[in-house]
C-alpha cells in the first residue's frame, strides 16, 4: 500500500490525484492532505478520504477546519511548519508536490530530504532551486517521478537507469507546447487580452497561474529549465515544438534517428497514475486515445518574438545560478498582477525582462541564497509593475 501526502490537495492536480487514488483503494491511501485556505474543499476531501492528518497552511483558517473535522478522527494542524510535517512525517512514503508556486519549495525539499517518493508537479520549486533539490534527493535516498505531462512523457521514453543522456544515445529532447489560447496572435492583438481569456486553455483544465503561464509560453520556459534539471540536459539539447492538439506529450530523439514519443488524451490522470504505480501500470479512468477521431497531429515552431517569456527562460537557464529563481519570482508577481488586472498581458514579459537585468545572479549555494534572490526579485518586480 502506498501512503500518500498530497500537498495542494484542493487544486487541479490534487483532484486528479485523488480521482486515481479512489479507483485503487487496495493500492493507494491518502494519509495527509494539505491546502492553503480553502477550508470547505479540504474538509470535504478529509471526510471522504479520511487521512490521518489535515493541514491548512494559513493559521487563520485553523479554527474553521478544526470545527469542520471535529469527531472525524483526522488530526488537524496549521501553518507552514505543519506543511513540512505533512511532507516529511512517517505517515507517508510518497509525496505529491502539487502546491502552486514558490510556496511549494520548502515542502518539496523536505519530502526529498526525508527520502520519500516525490511526485513532482510543483515545477516552480525545481526552477528556483534545481541543484538544491538534486542534493536533497541524494541525501534522502528517495526518488523523483515527474508529474508534469511533458516530463512524465520523456521519463517514459528514456531507458530505465541510464547513466546520462549521452550514454543512452539521446540527441535531443523535444518538449511539446500547445501554444496556449493565444497561439497565432500578434503582439498588438495581445495588448488587451483578459485574465478570463488567458485562463481558457484549449486542451487542459488547470489552475489559474499555470493557465496564464501556458498563455505567455512561460510554462514552456519553466519546463525547459525543469527538463534541464530532471534529465541533466544542456539547454542546446532541449527544443520546444508547438503541437496544438496536446496529444503527443513530448519526444526523445536518439542518435540513430529514432524518435520515441508518448501519446495520450490530455488528462493528467495518465501521468499521475504512471508515477503513483511505477514501475507498474494501473487504470487511470482516462478515455482510450482514438487516433481516427484525432485525425491529424500538427507541429510548428514557437513564435519567440511575440511570446518572449520562452526566450527569457532560455536566457535565465544559460545565465545559471539564481537567474532562474529571479525569473520565477518575477513571473509569479507579474502573473498575480495580471490576474488582478493591475498589469496588461504584455507587461508580464516586460516585468521579467527588466527584473532579470536588474537583479544580479549569484551561485545558488544554499536555501538562504535562493530565498534571498526570490525576495529581492519580488521587490524589484513590484517596483517595475507599479511603473508600467
Ligand atoms: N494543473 C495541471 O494540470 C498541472 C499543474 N502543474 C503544476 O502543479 C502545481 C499545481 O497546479 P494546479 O493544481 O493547477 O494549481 P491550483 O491553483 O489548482 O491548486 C493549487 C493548490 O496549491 C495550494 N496552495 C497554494 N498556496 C499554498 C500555500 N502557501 N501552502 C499550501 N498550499 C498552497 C492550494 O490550496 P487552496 O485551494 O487552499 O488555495 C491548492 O490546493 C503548479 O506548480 C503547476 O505548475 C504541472 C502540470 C500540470
Ligand atoms: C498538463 C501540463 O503538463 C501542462 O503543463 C500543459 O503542458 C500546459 O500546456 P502548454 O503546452 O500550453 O503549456
Ligand atoms: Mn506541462
Amino acid at each position: 500500500m502506498r501512503r500518500l501526502a498530497i500537498l495542494g490537495a484542493t487544486g487541479s492536480i490534487g483532484a486528479s490525484t485523488l480521482d486515481v487514488v479512489a479507483r485503487h483503494p487496495d493500492r493507494f491511501q491518502a494519509t495527509a492532505l494539505a491546502a492553503h485556505r480553502n477550508v470547505d474543499a479540504l474538509a470535504q476531501l478529509c471526510l471522504r478520504f479520511r487521512p490521518q492528518l489535515a493541514v491548512i497552511a494559513d493559521p487563520a483558517c485553523e479554527a474553521a477546519l478544526r470545527e469542520r473535522l471535529a469527531g472525524s478522527g483526522c488530526r488537524v494542524a496549521a501553518g507552514p511548519q505543519a506543511v513540512l510535517e505533512a511532507a516529511a512525517g512517517s505517515h507517508c512514503d510518497t509525496v505529491v508536490a502539487a502546491i502552486v508556486g514558490a510556496a511549494g519549495l520548502e515542502s518539496t525539499l523536505a519530502a526529498a530530504r526525508a527520502g520519500k517518493r516525490l511526485l513532482l508537479a510543483n515545477k516552480e520549486a525545481i526552477v528556483m532551486a534545481g541543484r538544491l533539490l538534486a542534493k536533497a534527493l541524494e541525501d534522502g535516498g528517495g526518488e523523483l517521478l515527474p508529474l508534469d505531462s511533458e516530463h512524465n512523457a520523456i521519463f517514459q521514453c528514456l531507458p530505465p537507469r541510464h547513466a546520462n543522456l549521452a550514454a543512452a544515445g539521446v540527441r535531443r529532447i523535444l518538449l511539446t507546447a500547445s501554444g496556449g489560447p493565444f497561439r497565432g496572435r500578434t503582439s498588438a492583438e495581445l495588448a488587451g487580452v483578459t485574465p478570463e481569456q488567458a485562463c481558457a486553455h484549449p486542451n487542459w483544465s488547470m489552475g489559474r497561474k499555470i493557465s496564464v503561464d501556458s498563455a505567455t509560453l512561460m510554462n514552456k520556459g519553466l519546463e525547459v529549465i525543469e527538463a534541464h534539471h530532471l534529465f541533466d540536459a544542456a539547454a542546446e539539447r532541449i527544443e520546444v515544438v508547438v503541437h496544438p492538439q496536446s496529444i503527443v506529450h513530448s519526444l526523445v530523439e536518439y542518435v540513430d534517428g529514432s524518435v520515441l514519443a508518448q501519446l495520450g488524451n490530455p488528462d493528467m490522470r495518465t501521468a499521475i497514475a504512471y508515477a503513483l504505480a511505477w514501475p507498474e501500470r494501473v487504470e487511470a479512468g482516462v478515455a482510450a486515445l482514438d487516433l481516427l477521431k484525432v485525425a491529424r497531429l500538427d507541429f510548428e515552431a514557437p513564435d519567440l518574438a511575440t511570446f518572449r517569456c520562452l526566450a527569457l527562460a532560455y536566457e535565465a537557464l544559460r545565465a545559471g545560478g539564481t537567474a532562474t529563481t529571479v525569473l520565477n519570482a518575477a513571473n509569479e508577481e507579474a502573473v498575480a498582477a495580471f490576474l488582478e488586472r493591475r498589469l496588461p498581458f504584455p507587461g508580464i514579459a516586460q516585468t521579467i525582462d527588466r527584473c532579470l537585468n536588474a537583479v544580479d545572479s549569484q551561485p545558488a549555494t544554499d536555501l538562504d541564497v535562493v530565498l534571498d534572490a526570490d525576495l529581492t526579485a519580488r521587490r524589484e518586480a513590484q517596483r517595475i509593475i507599479a511603473s508600467l
